[in-house]
C-alpha cells in the first residue's frame, strides 16, 4: 500500500501541532478564559493575514494545469473571503471595529514574515508550493478546531464557541480536505528531492503558526517596541 505524502507529513508536524493545542493562547479559547484583549489583537491580525493568504489561493489558480484545480483554489478563495472572514467582521463587531478599520490593521512582525514567506515559495515555485504554503493553515486551524470541540463547553461558550465552532464545522473541515487532496495529488509520482522540498515549506509553515499563536498571547507587535526611544505604530 502506498503512503499517502500527507501521511508522511503529518508525522513530521506532529509534536508542532501537538503543542498548538497546549498553547496558553489556544487553550484559553477552549477553556473559556482567554482575555479578550489578546483575542482582540489575535483576531486584527488573523485578519490582515486572511487577506495576504487570499492572494495565495488566487496564485494557485492563476498557476494551476487543468480547471479542475483552477476551480478548488478558487473555491478556496471565495470561501476564505466570504465565509472565514466573516467570522471576524463580527468577533470585530463586539469590539466596536469597523471593516475598515479591521481591513486597516497594521501587520506585526510575525504577520508580515508568515505572509511573506507563503507568498515567495508561491511566486517562486509552481502549483506544489502554492499547495505546501497553504495546506498547515487549512488543515492545522482544522486540528485545533476539531481538537476543541471535544473540550466541555468548548462549543457552547458564548464568546468563543463561535471561533471553534467555524474550524471544527463540516465546511471548514472540506475547505482542509480539499488542501490535502490538491497536496496528495500533486505529490504523487515526485521524486524524493522534490518532496523533501515541499516537506520543509510546511514544517516552516507550522513553525510559523506557532509563532502566530505566541503573537496573540502575548500582544505582539514589533520586538523593536520595548526599545526605549522606539516610535510605536
Ligand atoms: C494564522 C492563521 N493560519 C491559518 C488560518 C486558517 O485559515 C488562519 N485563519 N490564521
Amino acid at each position: 500500500m502506498t503512503v499517502l505524502f500527507t501521511d508522511r507529513l503529518w508525522k513530521k508536524v506532529r509534536p508542532i501541532w501537538k503543542a498548538y493545542v497546549e498553547h496558553p493562547f489556544v487553550r484559553g479559547i477552549g477553556e473559556g478564559w482567554l482575555e479578550r484583549e489578546k483575542f482582540k489583537h489575535f483576531m486584527k491580525q488573523d485578519y490582515v493575514y486572511l487577506i495576504e493568504y487570499s492572494r495565495v489561493f488566487a496564485l494557485g489558480s492563476a498557476k494551476a494545469h487543468d480547471l479542475q484545480t483552477m476551480t478548488t483554489f478558487a473555491n478556496l478563495l471565495h470561501e476564505t473571503l466570504n465565509f472565514e472572514m466573516e467570522l471576524h467582521r463580527q468577533y470585530a463587531k463586539k469590539f466596536n471595529i469597523s471593516p475598515e478599520e479591521l481591513e486597516a490593521t497594521e501587520p506585526s512582525a510575525t504577520t508580515i514574515a508568515y505572509t511573506s514567506y507563503m507568498l515567495n515559495v508561491s511566486q517562486k515555485g509552481g502549483i506544489e508550493n502554492v499547495i505546501a504554503a497553504v495546506l498547515t493553515c487549512a488543515w492545522s486551524y482544522n486540528y485545533v478546531g476539531q481538537a476543541l470541540a471535544q473540550w466541555r463547553g468548548a462549543l457552547e461558550h458564548e464568546f468563543y464557541g463561535n471561533w471553534v465552532q467555524t474550524y471544527s464545522s463540516e465546511a471548514f473541515t472540506q475547505l482542509a480536505n480539499d488542501c490535502k487532496d490538491l497536496m496528495n495529488e500533486v505529490a504523487d509520482g515526485k521524486p524524493e528531492h522534490e518532496l523533501a522540498t515541499l516537506e520543509d515549506i510546511v514544517v516552516n509553515t507550522s513553525r510559523f503558526e506557532y509563532m502566530f499563536w505566541d503573537m496573540a498571547e502575548n500582544i505582539t507587535m514589533w520586538p523593536t517596541d520595548k526599545v526605549e526611544g522606539v516610535q510605536q505604530n
